[in-house]
């Protein structure tokens, strides 16, 4: 389990869920049952004389350490330091080992094991999920306080520089742990972010695609039924496509198809509103609105752009220039049933527009 805890708010919301929180706090209590657990064992291990200060270090400063965490994920800023919070309790745990290592040194010349600092380090790394520079940072201050330890107390005689190159170096091979994790997963994050782009984006014109333009049409609808607003259904269809096509070939009718999306993006330009390709060289829009004047300027606006690119359809049997139709359904949310009844009386309208002629709108 890897929990991506973030130092900045905005990630975070978008990152962790509550059930890594959940699985955060069982690992604090795990580590604090692995700590009581070694108690049990190192007790059988320490002299006498250290038992006190053995039980005191373990029991009042280490525990209570990780209950502060644990105590700490609770509070409603947790999720912003939580990794200056991972930190703060790999290194206050870690120095409470060397506290405990020179203790059992200068009071009873007991080596006692450094092994733990390393757990701590590693379960802050890879079960809090530590991030590469906190990870550093954590390995730096660490390896500082080991060596530091040996220059003031040859704890463990002939073994003393080679127990602290395997700390230094275990801690290295942990940030470098991390920071492969950190790159994969970034890498991870990218893969997916241009995944979710390539489900919901129509390739050619950019726009929504058929399955994206419905889900974000379908919400949009729910959000505004609920507040009772205005809304319209614009279908758009290119005039006379087959003959375009036909006479100036596939590469120009695709380049069609993205002038048509670029029309939609000039005119339909709020944040809220929602452009797609529906499908071959038919578009739709959802768009708000508080009157009905508002739908019929931005229609206007549409056919206006296309007369003004002025593109050559010759063999079509009226205009030759290139053109679309628009059908448009608007009202009150509250009076249509669902998305697909609007898009169904838009399309309505759309075919009255071929109909009359071409190169106008309808509103249904
Ligand atoms: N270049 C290109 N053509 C497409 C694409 N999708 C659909 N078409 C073409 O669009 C044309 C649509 O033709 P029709 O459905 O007969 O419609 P139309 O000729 O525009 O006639 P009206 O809609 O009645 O004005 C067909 O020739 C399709 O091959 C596309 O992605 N690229």
């Amino acid at each position: 389990m890897d929990f991506t805890f973030m130092p900045t708010p905005s990630v975070e919301l978008n990152t962790v869920s509550s059930r890594d929180l959940l699985m955060l706090r069982l690992s604090i209590v795990v580590g604090g049952i692995l700590i009581s657990l070694f108690m049990i064992g190192d007790l059988q291990l320490v002299p006498p004389e250290l038992s006190g200060a053995y039980i005191t270090n373990r029991a009042l400063i280490q525990l209570p350490i990780l209950a502060g965490l644990l105590a700490f994920t609770f509070v409603p800023q947790f999720l912003r330091f939580a990794q200056t919070a991972f930190l703060a309790t790999v290194l206050s745990l870690t120095y409470a080992n060397y506290y405990l290592i020179h203790v059992a040194w200068e009071q009873a010349s007991f080596s006692f094991p450094y092994e733990g600092t390393l757990l701590y380090a590693f379960f802050g790394f890879f079960v809090f999920g530590m991030k590469f520079y906190y990870a550093l940072t954590a390995m730096l201050i660490s390896s500082v306080g080991f060596v530091g330890l040996m220059l003031l107390d040859s704890v463990y005689g002939d073994r003393t520089w080679m127990n602290a190159g395997f700390v230094v170096g275990s801690l290295f091979v942990g940030v470098i742990g991390r920071h492969r994790i950190d790159r994969l997963l970034g890498q991870l994050e990218g893969a997916n972010e241009q995944l979710v782009g390539l489900s919901t984006v129509d390739g050619l014109t950019e726009l929504f695609n058929r399955r994206a333009l419905m889900s974000e049409s379908e919400r949009l609808f729910a959000l505004k039924r609920r507040a009772n607003h205005r809304l319209a259904v614009f279908m758009m269809d290119l005039d006379h496509f087959k003959q375009f096509n036909d006479r100036y070939g596939h590469q120009e009718g695709d380049r069609a198809i993205r002038i048509q999306a670029d029309i939609m993006r000039q005119v339909l330009k709020r944040q809220t509103d929602i452009l797609g390709r529906y499908g071959g060289e038919e578009f739709m829009a959802v768009i708000e609105g508080d009157h009905a004047d508002r739908f019929e300027r931005l229609a206007t606006e549409i056919l206006r752009q296309w007369q003004e690119r002025a593109v050559p359809n010759e063999d079509s049997p009226n205009s030759k220039i290139l053109s679309c139709s628009i059908g448009i359904c608007q009202g009150l949310a509250s009076e249509f049933d669902s998305i697909d009844d609007m898009i169904r009386k838009a399309d309505e309208a759309l075919y009255c527009a071929k109909k009359q002629g071409r190169a106008r709108y309808v509103m249904g």
